[in-house]
């Protein structure tokens, strides 16, 4: 039998092939299965290793089959000194496309699905009762074609059991000193500065500081001068680390970082973090930034970013300050667009076409200025192809509400509300993203009183960092209570002034609201709208 770097060309039923990693514990071989011909990736180590993963990963392996994103246990054994694992054969890690993309920084449209995948892999690996506890970008990795949009978990050798499975008790917390497993870029700051237990919460923070470093142009700053070396040079890294606030990592960054960095270290150590909230929340972001809604991670990136994060200056946020809305104004009074522009819908739908035109005669126009779509224009009907700055649900949702705009008596209100329901059921996330806002705005404005202009409802997403998350945010069963209460009334509204304070409670609460997504109650209580607004002709 021939052997390479002392590992047999044979080990099980397997014939290794090219390596494909090798790490501080073993190495990662492409092999066939002599018999049936399959590929796998076999991970071999030497029996006596003073670190002895493969074993530990053996255990661990069977509770996370069948997961998305888990790859399967083929065989594992122990064959000579060689104890092997035979799973799944995956493509790159996200260390290695992203090295290899030459970017300074990873686009936010990718990093986003990393965040809603990792939140689902660490979700499930929890329902599992099992931690990673190794959190990284070289441990998550793409499948080959036809998974190549997912990703996978890979590397369990410091995954750890925190629900015992006779007695279903979480670990308990302890203060004894201990060694510290994890890595030094991403374990977070109570298990890697502080020696803590580690817990769902600290998997879930080293996947926020992971997100943060591909958005940070030299990555996270105790990073940058390599691994540490020497005792004082990790002392060095701890300190730093320790250090950093969430405000100065995350600053030019979409506020949903720093708020999840600190959402994690607010968990208590049992604590069940809120995945789902999470989850909606980078999709949320996505989809504001004009990204389709789905959590496929495609790489490389399809598109590029309508608006272009940076880490330079705050956010732009997408409902104006009031400041800047008097400058809008004002600007708009300056155009010189004839006769003046708002409290008169003609001369505003004038006005539009008159600046299109502008635009189009402008050829030394700056790129950075208003750019206008059309999304007005009656004449067409084909609603299934928006404009290239909008996804086809936002397109939709906004023709909807330039026609609710429009719509001058109750029944036609009333159809345009069923058809928005439909709309947002037509999905399968319910966030109610900015245009669908827009349509609650709509709705209000028509209800309450047509004539008058009404600031949105919809706030930014940029939310103020000092304050505590707890304090901007309803909690759930606030929204639940006051969503369940509007279903309930809406059908003795009585005029359509009372249906418009209820039409405002329902976009304010769940505006405020985690997630922003439209519950049952929210459906049956905009159906009832509609229903009421049939009768009070
Ligand atoms: N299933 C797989 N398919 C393809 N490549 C893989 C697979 N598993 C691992 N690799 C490659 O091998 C590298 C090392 O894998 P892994 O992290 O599981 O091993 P390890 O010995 O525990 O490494 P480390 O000591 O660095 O944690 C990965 O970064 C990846 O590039």
């Amino acid at each position: 039998m021939s052997e390479f770097g002392g590992i047999p060309r044979y080990i099980g039923n397997y014939y290794l092939g090219e390596n494909l990693g090798s790490g501080y514990s073993g190495s990662i071989f492409r092999a066939t299965h002599i018999h049936t011909g399959e590929l796998v990736a076999l991970k071999v180590q030497h029996v006596n290793h003073e670190c002895p993963t493969n074993r530990y990963e053996r255990h661990l392996y069977p509770s996370l089959q069948g997961g998305e994103g888990m790859p399967t246990l083929w065989a594992c054994g122990v064959e000579g000194a060689w104890d092997y694992l035979a799973i799944d054969l995956l493509g790159a890690s996200l260390d290695n496309l992203y090295r290899k993309s030459g970017k300074d920084t990873m686009d936010l449209s990718s990093v986003c699905a990393i965040a809603m995948q990792l939140i689902t892999r660490l979700e499930f690996m929890h329902s599992r009762g099992i931690l990673h506890r190794d959190i990284q970008l070289g441990n998550c990795v793409v499948g080959l074609p036809p998974n190549e949009k997912t990703i996978y978990m890979i590397d369990f050798g410091f995954s750890k059991r925190y629900i015992d499975p006779y007695t279903h008790t979480h670990i308990p917390d302890s203060r004894a000193k201990r060694d510290f497993i994890g890595n030094y870029w991403f374990s977070s700051v109570g298990v890697h500065c502080r020696g803590k237990v580690p817990s769902r919460r600290d998997d879930l923070e080293a996947a926020a500081l992971m997100l943060i470093h591909l958005l940070t142009p030299r990555g996270l700053p105790w990073t940058r001068n390599g691994v540490p070396k020497t005792d004082e040079a990790h002392d060095r890294l701890i300190k730093e680390k320790k250090a950093a606030r969430p405000e100065d990592l995350c600053r030019g960054l979409p506020s949903e970082f720093e708020e999840f960095l600190r959402y994690c270290r607010r968990l208590q150590f049992q604590e069940c973090p809120d995945y789902e909230r999470w989850r909606e929340e980078f999709r949320a972001l996505a989809v504001e930034e004009g990204f389709p809604e789905c959590d496929d991670f495609i790489w490389p990136p399809e598109r590029t970013q309508t608006k272009p994060h940076s880490k330079t200056g705050p956010r732009r946020s997408h409902a104006p300050a009031p400041e800047e809305m008097e400058r809008i104004l004002n600007d708009l009074t300056n155009m010189d667009l004839g006769d003046p522009v708002l409290g008169d819908r003609e001369t505003v739908d004038e006005a539009v076409r008159k600046a299109r035109d502008a635009a189009k005669d402008d050829s030394s126009k700056d790129s950075r200025s208003v750019e206008v779509i059309d999304i007005t224009s009656d004449s067409d009907d084909d609603d299934t192809i928006p404009p290239p700055h909008l996804t086809p649900k936002a397109y939709k949702l906004t023709k909807l509400t330039k026609r609710a705009s429009e719509a001058s008596d109750n029944i036609a209100l009333s159809e345009l509300v069923v058809e928005f329901v439909d709309l947002l059921k037509s999905y399968t996330s319910r966030t109610l993203t900015k245009e669908g806002f827009a349509f609650i705005d709509t709705l209000y404005k028509q209800l309450a009183d047509p004539s008058v202009f009404v600031l949105p409802l919809r706030t930014s997403r940029q939310r103020s960092s000092d304050k505590s998350l707890q304090q901007e945010k309803e909690p759930a069963h606030v929204k639940l209570g006051v969503v369940a209460r509007l279903r309930r009334e809406v059908l003795g509204a009585h005029s359509n002034k009372a249906l418009a304070k209820m039409v405002e409670d329902f976009g304010s609460v769940t505006n405020k609201s985690t997630g922003r997504t439209v519950t049952k109650d929210g459906f049956a209580f905009l159906e009832g709208v509609a229903q009421r607004l049939a009768v009070l002709q």
